[in-house]
């Protein structure tokens, strides 16, 4: 086991545009092992493509990206293998409207680590258990609420014991009643060690979980600080400008 502090997710100078637009522009991250790194800046910002950009669900134009030491494939089995140790949480839980909650979180077991039903059934309860939905088991997403679908997401990407877990903007589709209970169980993550790699707006979540806030304006990384830092002390006009505006209400 490697020690914290060990660099796990690292992005040398990546660029990505959308035509005109330099959606990620240079952006050069350093994600250790065990750290809770949360993104956030203003809409447009970039953070959702760079998010999807570390698993490779967007292509990039130039620069490097690597995983625990391996750069990233573009295709095949070595990022089959690859994005199996990625674990992803969407905003929309993207949960299999035909399948129960447990083969939800069994399938990727079964299907690509090859796990017997039996170990797979076994570890997906301990899991739901963990999240708080084992008691909705055997129901179909559709008859549980969005906090307990999206509990049930993290329970399917924890399933595929990924070395990373990335959260895109996790709470953004719930009800507000429901957003404390998956902030909660992806606050348990982090203190259990997880590496986490968090696009949100839940600026409690930053300062109760995160190590590290990285804030994005246009393609770049303008501030990458502490909680503390960044939320009391801002040093760019950008960030300035952004907290004002959402730290009003
Ligand atoms: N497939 C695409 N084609 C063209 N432009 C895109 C595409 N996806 C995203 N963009 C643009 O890239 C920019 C960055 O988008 P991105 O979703 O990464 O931002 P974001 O910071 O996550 O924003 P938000 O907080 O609103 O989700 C935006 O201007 C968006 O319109």
């Amino acid at each position: 086991m490697d020690a914290p502090g060990t660099p796990l997710v690292v992005l040398d100078h990546v660029n990505k545009h959308y035509g005109d637009l330099h959606v990620l522009n240079d952006i050069t991250l350093t994600i250790a092992k065990g750290e809770v790194v949360v993104v956030i800046g203003p809409s447009g910002s970039g953070k959702s493509t760079l998010c999807r950009a570390i698993n490779r669900l967007e292509t990039i134009d130039d620069g490097t990206i690597s995983i625990d030491g391996q750069a990233l494939p573009s295709e095949g089995a070595a990022l089959a293998k690859l994005r199996a140790n990625v674990g992803m949480v969407f905003q929309s839980f993207n949960l299999f409207a035909h399948k129960t909650i447990l083969q939800n979180v069994t399938l990727g077991p079964i299907k690509v680590s090859k796990k017997s039903r039996a170990e797979a059934d076994a570890r997906a309860m301990e899991l739901l258990e963990r999240v708080g939905v084992a008691n909705q088991a055997k129901k179909m997403p559709a008859q549980l609420s969005g906090g307990q679908q999206q509990r049930v997401a993290i329970a399917r990407a924890l399933a595929m014991q990924p070395t990373v877990m990335l959260f895109d903007e996790p709470t953004s589709a719930l009800d507000p009643e429901m957003i404390n209970e998956v902030l909660d169980v992806m606050v348990g993550l982090a203190k259990e060690g997880m590496t986490m790699i968090v696009v949100t707006h839940e600026m409690g979540f930053a300062r109760k979980a995160a190590d590290r806030v990285v804030f994005m304006a246009d393609g770049r990384i303008v501030e990458d600080t502490t909680p503390a830092e960044f939320f009391d002390h801002p040093k760019s006009d950008r960030a300035k400008d952004f907290l004002s505006k959402i730290l009003t209400h």
